[in-house]
């Protein structure tokens, strides 16, 4: 796990590694500034000429410190300082004395350059951008030239990121210590280009004082999954039970059942509307198919399919109604780890006295729309603070969220995360069905609850980006995705 954090969470963690560990904050920014120096002298010939454009707080005064360290390694380099010097960081003074002594080429107006380093505002950004500073970002954003940006692009707020009226749209951002929630979060994340994380010393036991942190899974995640054993068989591997597709839906059922085949699970059984046993059963002979007829339901078949398995997902293509509230209501009694996915969820939206059965087994993962109808509350207000509405979901019904989106965000009973793999080829039907397989079949191998709920979306995300190796995001498909978990798992173990 990785952490990620917000402007003020950084600036907790910048000021306990100066002031309790006692590393001083010079140190640190000689650090941020030669990892900058480092990636622009591995890309940029010495022929380029880059302008620094530096505010007058620490971000500007790396800046400074990147563009004394540039100069020293032979490019040709100025600084153009944006800010009232007067109203200057210490730090900043004390980079702006060593430029003059090293005779540093200050500039008094933004001119055009090959390379522009961004270090006009950091986390310490704090109200909208505007007047010269907005001018100048929009020349900036106007040029043909690359574009560094400094810990974050100046104008994207660290803490959620929005933009704040105008920001800087970088080719690179390279980031200190740790990710920015603003560098993961949309739309910052789309100003960041591609985003760098360099360590600059700062000791994980400054990350261990923010208060509500936020992680994203890393491959060493993947030792979540227990190993699998040469005395085993496939009662080992876990009993998945899939309520899934109706009378014209057949499919969603099939893309879930065989993700969670994918992902190791051993025996799939699918709970289905009498229609689709054929297609199934010829689509994916692997998995038992269990069927109801909608004009006499009868709820001793589904009992029993409750009773056998030891994990259960419901609601992909179910659609809504007075049966399929009362297939939840009736799974929900059995406390089983459950997943609640699309009209799962739209159904228990509908249905107060379902809300109220949710149990701390269960994870739901509605996409934007279904959380709307979920939490009542219109999808741009959601789009805008998924991590608060994903703490939301936990505080209110004790359940696990998978709150889906572009960035995926992940809140249980302890702790939220954002997931970061995965790309925009992944927008395609069938894509979230694929998931809920994934989140089964992992509670269903052995992977404890929450861990699974974690794992399973960045899991998503790698098969995502396994299958670009073959399929373009245009043409990608949902079993595509589920040929990536293969490519995936293949490159693994
Ligand atoms: N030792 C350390 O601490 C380390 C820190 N590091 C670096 O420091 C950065 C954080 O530095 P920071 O805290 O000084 O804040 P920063 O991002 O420079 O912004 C503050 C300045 O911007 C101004 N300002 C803000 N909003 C504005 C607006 N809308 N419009 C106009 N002005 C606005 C604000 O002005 P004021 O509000 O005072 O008027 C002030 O001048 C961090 O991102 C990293 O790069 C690394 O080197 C590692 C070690
Ligand atoms: N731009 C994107 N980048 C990365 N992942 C995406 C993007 N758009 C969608 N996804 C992922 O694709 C899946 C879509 O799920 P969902 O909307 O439920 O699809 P469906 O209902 O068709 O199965 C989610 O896991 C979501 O996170
Ligand atoms: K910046």
């Amino acid at each position: 796990m990785k952490n990620i954090v917000t402007g003020t969470d950084m600036k907790k963690v910048d000021s306990y590694t100066i002031n309790t560990i006692g590393i001083p904050s010079l140190v640190l920014m000689e650090r941020a500034a030669l990892s900058v120096a480092e990636i622009v002298c591995k890309n940029q010939l010495k022929d380029k000429k880059i302008l620094v454009v530096a505010g007058v707080g620490n971000n500007g005064a790396d800046g400074v410190a990147i563009c004394r360290i540039l100069h020293l390694k032979g490019y040709n380099t100025e600084l153009y300082i944006l800010g009232d010097i007067s109203k200057a960081s210490t730090e900043f003074k004390q980079q702006l004395s060593i430029a003059h002594n090293i005779g540093i080429n200050i500039v008094g107006d933004y001119n055009d350059a090959d390379v522009i380093i961004d270090s006009i505002f950091g986390v310490g950004l704090s109200r909208n951008v505007e007047g010269v500073y907005k001018d100048v970002i929009l020349k900036i954003n106007k040029g043909r030239n690359f574009v560094y940006s400094v810990d974050i692009p100046s104008g994207v707020s660290a803490d959620t990121g929005k933009i704040c009226g105008v920001a800087v749209k970088a080719n690179c951002t390279v980031t200190f210590g740790s990710y920015k929630i603003g560098t993961v979060l949309y739309p910052g994340a789309e100003y960041c280009g591609q985003v760098v994380v360099a360590d600059i010393g700062f000791p994980q036991e400054a990350y261990e004082q923010i208060e509500e942190q936020v992680k994203t899974a890393t491959l060493e995640d993947f030792n979540f999954i227990p190993p699998r054993p040469n005395y085993s068989n496939k009662g080992t591997y876990g009993k998945i039970l899939i309520i899934a597709g109706s009378k014209d839906i057949s499919g969603a059922a099939v893309l879930c059942a065989e993700a969670a085949f994918r992902v190791g699970a051993g025996l799939v059984r699918v709970f289905t509307a009498e229609q689709n046993r054929q297609i199934i059963q010829r689509l994916l002979p692997e998995a038992m198919v269990n069927t109801y007829d909608v004009h006499h339901f009868n709820m001793k078949s589904l009992e029993a399919c409750l009773k056998w398995c030891d994990v259960v997902a419901i609601g992909p293509g179910i659609g809504t109604g007075v049966i399929q509230k009362n297939m939840i209501e009736k799974v929900l009694e059995y406390n089983l780890p459950t997943v609640i996915d699309a009209d799962g969820i739209n159904n228990i939206s509908e249905d107060e006295r379902l809300k109220k059965k949710l149990h701390k087994n269960v994870v739901i993962t509605p996409h934007l729309g279904e959380m709307s109808r979920f939490l009542n509350i219109p999808v741009e207000e959601i789009a805008s603070n998924l991590i608060k509405y994903g703490r939301e979901v936990n505080y209110k019904y004790n359940i696990n969220c998978i709150l889906k989106d572009a960035r995926t965000v992940i809140t249980t009973e302890q702790e939220t995360f954002v997931n970061l793999s995965g790309n925009s080829g992944m927008a395609t039907a069938g894509s979230g069905d694929v998931l809920t397989g994934i989140v089964a079949a992992l509670i269903g191998i052995g992977v404890e609850f929450n861990n699974a709920t974690v794992l399973a979306p960045y899991i998503h995300g790698l098969a995502g980006d396994k299958a670009m190796e073959y399929v373009s995001k245009t043409s990608m498909m949902a079993t595509d995705i589920i040929e990536g978990i293969k490519i995936l798992f293949k490159g693994m173990r």
